[in-house]
């Protein structure tokens, strides 16, 4: 049987691994995928289930994924349900892996793909420790060490020298090189530019599901780029990095000046937020996993949604205010609200037609209570067509 022939190496059969923070915290474990070392920006995922589709989804980059969930692996990995072409995350810390994964879709141990592709990762952490580590102190940079010349030296120095978070630039690392197109799913209806930022698979399909025929473009594509596929909206994807060093919040203006309508997602809700005018910031530990309560003001609803921030929007949750970037981008409302904490979690135009959230609508993986919101996309597209951009 598959999930026998794929059985992964039971924990004493593993080379020892340690994770060290930051603030010099270690966690003993063994290795668990690739061995050798790794670093990056230590964060919790609260997901109990979705692995394959965080393990993919490129705004992890240079990020080290704590799984809150004991046990991990269980289902294996397919073929189709990687969010993009590879695995992002930069390490991987996990409880319990599952040594038989036990799935009718399954086609590899998760672990083979975590080897394949020179992932490496740490097993046998108490990873709700460690999460309430970071929980009270805050994200911070991380390095895992295996094998036995990566665990010698000062390991803390060697966390201690990586680059931080705050100010990194990281959309161009995992846009598309070349533009490709998301065809319609039946007859087709609008045309929209998606700028690359880290854009997951499931995103373009949601729209092209709506009749929309997705032109996704790299990080880098300018306004004339942007004109040149004849757009009757445009979208921006979430991407890893700080939205304070994004230079695509120049092109947004430029969207938004056109009277293009607009709809942006994680990353494209924090450059909506930049580019009218208000403030980003880090959060203390950020949004990770499947099961966040969100407020949608609007309605009044409160949907379970999808997060990967750890940046937001700093903008008034009481009343419209005037876009604090100029007049030309009228007045602005806090739409959606997380329930966990007030963070903003949407923005509405009230004079231009466009808005953004932070969560996940495409919903890849998580609860589908969003998706509602690529049909207020079609809407706006529907009552701007024929207009004049
Ligand atoms: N998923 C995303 O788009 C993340 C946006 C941004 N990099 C953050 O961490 O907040």
């Amino acid at each position: 049987m598959n999930s026998v022939v794929n059985q992964t190496r039971s924990l004493d059969e593993r080379e020892r691994a340690v994770l060290v923070l930051e603030d010099g915290t270690r966690f003993e474990g063994e290795a668990y995928g690739a061995v050798g070392s790794t670093f990056g920006e230590a964060v919790f995922s609260t997901g109990m289930t979705g692995y394959q589709e965080t393990l993919t989804d490129p705004s992890y980059h240079k990020q080290v994924v704590v799984m809150t969930a004991p046990h991990v692996g269980n289902t294996g990995v397919n073929d189709d349900d990687a969010e993009s072409k590879r695995i992002w995350v930069s390490g991987y810390v996990v409880r319990d892996p599952a040594l038989r994964p036990s799935n009718w879709r399954s086609q590899r141990t998760l672990e083979d793909d975590l080897r394949e592709q020179d992932v490496v990762g740490i097993c046998g952490v108490d990873t709700r420790a460690l999460t309430r580590h970071l929980r009270e102190r805050g994200a911070m940079r991380v390095g895992i060490f295996s094998g036995p010349d990566d665990i010698e030296g000062d390991l803390v120095e060697k966390v201690a020298e990586q680059p931080l978070m705050a100010g990194a630039e990281l959309a161009s690392e995992v846009s598309t090189e070349r533009a490709y197109v998301v065809p319609a799913v039946g007859d087709k209806r609008f045309t929209v530019a998606a700028l690359d930022l880290g854009i997951k698979a499931m995103t373009p399909q949601r729209m092209a599901e709506r009749g929309i025929e997705v032109h996704v473009l790299p990080a880098t594509s300018t306004i004339d780029e942007i004109r040149a596929v004849k757009p009757d909206g445009v979208f921006f994807s979430n991407g890893p990095g700080d939205p304070a060093t994004a230079p695509q919040v120049e092109v947004l203006r430029e969207v938004l000046r056109a009277g293009i309508p607009f709809f942006g997602i994680c990353f494209g809700n924090q450059l909506l937020g930049r580019a009218l005018g208000f403030g980003t910031y880090k959060l203390k530990y950020g949004h990770r996993g499947i099961n966040q309560p969100v407020m949608d003001r609007r309605t009044g609803k409160v949907e379970i949604t999808a997060h990967n921030h750890g940046f937001a929007v700093d903008a008034p949750l009481d009343g419209d205010v005037e876009a604090p970037a100029g007049a030309e981008f009228g007045r602005v409302r806090v739409s959606h609200v997380c329930l966990n904490d007030d963070v903003v979690e949407g923005l509405e135009c009230l004079d231009i037609p466009a808005f953004s959230v932070q969560y996940h609508p495409e919903a890849a993986a998580g609860p589908h209570d969003a998706a509602y919101l690529f049909d207020r996309f079609v809407e706006l597209l529907e009552t701007t067509a024929g207009g004049k951009h």
